[in-house]
C-alpha cells in the first residue's frame, strides 16, 4: 500500500493506495487545527510500503511525522515546491515559499489540461494559474469560509455552512445574523474567485480551464458559474506526478482526474468583467 498524507492547516487527510491495481482503498481525515498528535488515527503502518506527504504545517510537525514514518516505511517521500517540475515554470521569486500543496494543485492541474488556474479552497482560498507551455504566474491568498467567519467575532464560528446548501440560498440577502454572516462571507469567496479567474485571463489574453479542490470546493462550486471541474484528489494528484509508484501512475494516469472542464470563450469572460466594471 501507498500512504498519501496531505497536511493542511485545518485536516491532515490520508488515504491508501494498492501499488497493484491503483486503488483507493481508504482514506480520512485527522482535525490538526489545535495540535497535531504523530500517527494518530492514521492506518495501520505494517501494510505501507512507501508514503508521499504534502505539507503546509510548521516544518517541526514535518520532521516529527517525518520521522515516526522512517522508522516504520522503508520509502518516504517529501513533496517540495522547486523553482521547475515537470514541464512548470514556479512564478514565486523564492519557490521554494510557495505553499507545496499549491505547487502540487498545479502540476496536476496542468498534466491534466495543459494550463490551467487551480483554486484550493481550504483554510485559506489560493488561487493559481499557469499558462499553456508551463509559465507559472503566481496568485493570490485569501482567507477561506471558515477562517473569514471566525475572524468576525460575531458568535457565528460554530454554525459552519452547510455543505449541501443550495447556491441561491446562499446567495440570497440573510435574515439573521448567522445568515448573514454565512451568505456574506459566501458572496464574497465566490466572487472573488469570479474576479480574479477574469482578470488574469482578460491580462493574460486566454481563457484557462477551471480546476476546485479543498474542503469547502463543492460548496463553491455551486456558486460559480464559470464551466470548471471539482477534484477532491488535486494534491494527491500532484505527489502521484511527482513520485509515480504504480503502473497506472507511471502511464500518467491521475486517480480520480475529473474530465478537463470546458473552457469559455475569452469574449465571454471579457464581457461579464466589463458588466461588473459598469455597476
Ligand atoms: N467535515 C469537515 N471538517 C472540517 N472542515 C470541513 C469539513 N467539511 C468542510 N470543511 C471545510 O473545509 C475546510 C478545510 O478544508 P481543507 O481543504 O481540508 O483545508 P486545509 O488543507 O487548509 O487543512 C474547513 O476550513 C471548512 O471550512
Ligand atoms: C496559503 C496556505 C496557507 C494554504 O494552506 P491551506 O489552506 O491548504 O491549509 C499554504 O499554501 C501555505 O502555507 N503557503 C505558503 C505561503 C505561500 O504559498 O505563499
Ligand atoms: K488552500
Amino acid at each position: 500500500m501507498i500512504l498519501d498524507l496531505d497536511i493542511g492547516n485545518t485536516l491532515s487527510k490520508w488515504r491508501l493506495k494498492d501499488v497493484a491495481s491503483s486503488e483507493i482503498r481508504s482514506r480520512g481525515a485527522v482535525w490538526t487545527r489545535e495540535e497535531w498528535r504523530p500517527g494518530a488515527d492514521i492506518p495501520d503502518l505494517d501494510v505501507v510500503e512507501a508514503v508521499r506527504i504534502s505539507s503546509v504545517a510548521r516544518e517541526s510537525v514535518l520532521h516529527d511525522t517525518v520521522t515516526l514514518l522512517r522508522r516504520q516505511v522503508g520509502v518516504v517521500h517529501v513533496a517540495r515546491s522547486t523553482p521547475e517540475a515537470l514541464g512548470v515554470s514556479c512564478g514565486y521569486d523564492e519557490p521554494g515559499r510557495l505553499g507545496v500543496d499549491r505547487w502540487m494543485g498545479v502540476l496536476a492541474g496542468y498534466q491534466l489540461t495543459g494550463g490551467c488556474c487551480s483554486v484550493d479552497c481550504g483554510s485559506a482560498i489560493t488561487m493559481d494559474f499557469v499558462l499553456p507551455g508551463g509559465r507559472h504566474l503566481g496568485g493570490y491568498i485569501i482567507p477561506g469560509l471558515r477562517l473569514m467567519k471566525e475572524s468576525l467575532k460575531l458568535g457565528t464560528r460554530n454554525v459552519a455552512i452547510d455543505p449541501d446548501s443550495e447556491a441561491d440560498e446562499l446567495l440570497a440577502p440573510g435574515r439573521n445574523t448567522v445568515e448573514a454572516v454565512n451568505h456574506g462571507i459566501y458572496m464574497s469567496a465566490v466572487s472573488a474567485v469570479n474576479r480574479i479567474y477574469s482578470e488574469v485571463c482578460d491580462r493574460e489574453g486566454i481563457a484557462l480551464p477551471l480546476l476546485l479542490t479543498g474542503g469547502d470546493a463543492r460548496v463553491v462550486s455551486r456558486g460559480l458559474r464559470i464551466p470548471h471541474a471539482v477534484w477532491p484528489d488535486m494534491v494527491y494528484a500532484g505527489l502521484e506526478t511527482c513520485y509515480p509508484l504504480t503502473a497506472a501512475e507511471r502511464a500518467g494516469r491521475l486517480a480520480g482526474a475529473p474530465l478537463p472542464p470546458p473552457v469559455p470563450p475569452l469574449e465571454k469572460v471579457r464581457a461579464g468583467l466589463a458588466f461588473s466594471m459598469l455597476l
